[in-house]
């Protein structure tokens, strides 16, 4: 069974038009063939939908780079272990996207693709598998923490501090999945805003997003003593291994700060004095949620300079204006390491300053998409998500063994 990735990249640009009305055929195909996976998704399936075609379209257009395929796919198969994802389930998912690869590719549907489809799904599966086993063996699947502390740092933002049932093992820049208990099979994405700390705690900064399920439930309906869900750290936008001696700058738009905070904590750790600016633009100066900490933090630490910026309140006497805008009132920022991370729009202007400005891009680290596309902005609702978990998710270990398609 050898890959063949023109072929699959042929077929699936021939969908991609119709991804939308395909993802759709693809759940209620599988649905329909194997209705007790039904119970394992979110009631609303629309931001399942995208993670879906955000997921398949990056594996396909990573099938000519082994390394980093096999990488991503090994981080999904261990991610999904906190949605009870057994072996056999991949089998039905293999079906059903065949099924609807076939149906969507119309004319350009010959045994060659099938070949093809069939080959590289199995691949995936298996790489997603074996992630699983080996994860399983040296990590929980998910994480029951306790809400050890809750503060309601303006009227929609909390800093909530959990304490996970069992050591959590985390880089600073990471994120994890959060389900509450109001909300089965609905998971949320948000940063850990802290370096990994003796007492296994870790910080989390939500904002309530109106109609937003979980967040309004994490921000409004929580308090201390309650358990909520964990799903394994993930994300790439960590310090470098090598960690240069660099200055920094940390462009932080609202509760994007979380991991940039994190990241600040690691170098305060690390030992090393990097001079580091902190800028964190709010729309209002209540908005600022962690001015008290952070002033806190740069009265300790000399080598850090903060800056509170504001962009929707003209009578903010202090610096006003959008973060893409203000960062390059600044001198050059060239020889720095630079972590961006907020609204998408903000990230995206403000990277494309950098780079004009002479940062190299190697040197500019923000969350992948991946992680966006599992975050939602914060002006749309959280209305659904995840990939759900079954009733007894701790019982729920990856099979022994491994299937690809039937066909
Ligand atoms: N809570 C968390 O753990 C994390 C959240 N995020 C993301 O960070 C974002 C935070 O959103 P909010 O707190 O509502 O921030 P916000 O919408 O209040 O914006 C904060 C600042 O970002 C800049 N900004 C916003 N929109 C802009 C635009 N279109 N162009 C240029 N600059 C703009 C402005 O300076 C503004 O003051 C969300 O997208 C969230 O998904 C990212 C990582 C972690």
């Amino acid at each position: 069974m050898s890959l063949n990735p023109r072929l699959i990249k042929e077929s699936f640009s021939a969908i991609e038009p119709v991804m939308g009305k395909a993802v759709a055929y693809f759940y209620g195909r599988l649905f329909a063939e194997s209705p007790q996976l039904r119970c394992m998704f979110p009631p609303a399936m629309d931001v399942q939908r995208d993670r879906l075609f955000a997921a398949l379209t990056r594996i396909v257009w990573s099938l000519d780079s082994p390394g980093s395929l096999s990488s991503y796919l090994g981080q999904l198969g261990r991610d999904h272990r906190k949605y009870g994802v057994l072996a056999e389930h991949h089998t039905a998912v293999g079906n059903a996207l065949l099924a609807t690869i076939r149906r969507f590719s119309a004319d350009a549907w010959t045994t060659e693709v099938e070949a093809a489809w069939v080959a590289a799904y199995t691949t995936a599966a298996n790489i997603m598998i074996d992630a699983a086993e080996a994860d399983a063996g040296v990590s929980p699947a998910w994480w029951l923490a306790e809400v050890v502390d809750h503060e309601l740092r303006a009227p929609d933002i909390a800093v909530i501090t959990l304490l996970p049932g069992a050591p959590m093992n985390f880089v600073a820049g990471q994120h994890v999945d959060v389900q509450v208990e109001r909300w089965p099979r609905v998971w949320r994405t948000f940063s850990i805003a802290n370096a990994p700390r003796p007492d296994n705690t870790i910080r989390l900064h939500v904002r309530a997003v109106r109609g937003g399920w979980v967040s309004t439930a994490l921000v409004s309906h929580t308090r201390i003593g309650d358990t909520i869900l964990l799903g394994p750290p993930v994300g790439t936008m960590t310090p470098p291994p090598d960690d240069p001696v660099r200055d920094i700058l940390c462009v932080a738009g609202g509760t994007g700060l979380a991991p940039l905070k994190a990241i600040i904590e690691h170098v305060i750790a690390s030992g090393r004095r990097p001079n580091i600016h902190l800028l964190h633009g709010a729309r209002t100066a209540a908005e600022l949620y962690d001015l008290a900490d952070l002033v806190r933090m740069e009265g300790r630490y000399p080598w850090l300079r903060f800056m509170p910026v504001v962009s929707g309140e003209p009578a903010y006497d202090g610096m006003r204006g959008l973060l893409p805008d203000v960062v390059r009132r600044f001198h050059s920022f060239a020889d720095h390491e630079v972590y961006v991370c907020g609204p998408p729009a903000m990230v995206e202007e403000t990277v494309g300053r950098l780079q004009h400005d002479g940062v190299p891009p190697a040197r500019i680290h923000r969350d992948c998409e991946e992680a966006e596309q599992r975050r939602l902005s914060p002006r749309q609702p959280d209305t659904a998500g995840g990939y759900g978990r079954t009733d007894q998710p701790n019982t729920a270990e990856p099979g022994g063994h491994r299937r690809g398609v039937s066909r």
